[in-house]
């Protein structure tokens, strides 16, 4: 166990666990050499995408726009109304990479000693939409719930890049209580079960934390995957 008296920069220990029914955090569970190759496929969509309809941008919402840039994969994630469409004004919406369906399969598969309710989709999961958020330092994603999937199916998140404040809260209401689990870069986070409704967000980003080799020298990037239909 590392004590107060460790050398500086020494981790604590962090075990793969079950934060709360439903949610699973596998720590340091992508290498980081997969890391990088995984930064370098969502830019070159970013790039191939760039000036069209489908261009990473910030929504607007409701309540103001966002500080986190969003690229939509599979289907986009629409605002006003909130909702998920296959093209934006013709333009098609670029296909999720065998990469990004093979991470789904790996975690779910991974996940599932740690949760039985996860452990009822692995085999059958459907990765049908992936939301690349790019966060600078700066930026934050407020509580919120991801509401517009059908399905009840898992939701499968991987962290790239700085570390992020991932705070977990109730299926009721954005208040507490609820749990902060500091995101690191290679960190998977799936919820789902009992907490796939839950009321979550990103409180805070922590500044030039990203380890050298991910790919990304500065800010977060978060893939969620997500199955949308029955
Ligand atoms: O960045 C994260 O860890 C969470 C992202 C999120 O909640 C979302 O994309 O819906
Ligand atoms: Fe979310």
């Amino acid at each position: 166990m590392p004590t107060l008296f460790d050398a500086p920069g020494a981790r604590f220990p962090r075990p793969s666990r079950e934060v709360a029914s439903g949610v699973v955090h596998l720590p340091d569970w992508l290498p980081l050499g997969e890391q990088a190759a995984l930064v370098g496929e969502a830019r070159g969509i970013a790039r191939s995408v760039a000036g069209t309809p489908l261009a990473m941008t910030r929504p607007q919402l409701r309540s103001g726009q966002m500080s986190v840039h969003i690229l939509s994969l599979g289907q986009h994630w629409a605002t006003n109304p909130y909702r998920y469409v296959t093209s934006v004004d013709g333009v098609p919406v670029p296909p999720i990479p065998a990469s990004f369906h093979d991470l789904a399969a790996r975690a779910l598969a991974d996940a599932a000693s740690l949760s039985p309710s996860l452990a009822a989709w692995s085999g059958k999961y459907r990765a049908e939409a992936a939301l690349v958020n790019y966060y600078a330092p700066e930026s934050t994603m407020g509580m919120h719930q991801d509401a517009n999937e059908l399905s009840e199916a898992p939701v499968i998140s991987l962290s790239i890049g700085d570390t992020g404040i991932f705070r977990l809260g109730n299926t009721e209401n954005r208040n507490r209580p609820w749990v902060d689990v500091p995101l690191l870069s290679g960190d998977l986070i799936i919820f789902g079960g009992e907490h796939r409704r839950a009321f979550h967000g990103v409180p805070r980003i922590e500044a030039d934390t990203a380890p050298e080799g991910c790919g990304l020298d500065r800010g977060r990037i978060n893939i969620t995957i997500r199955q949308v239909a029955l």
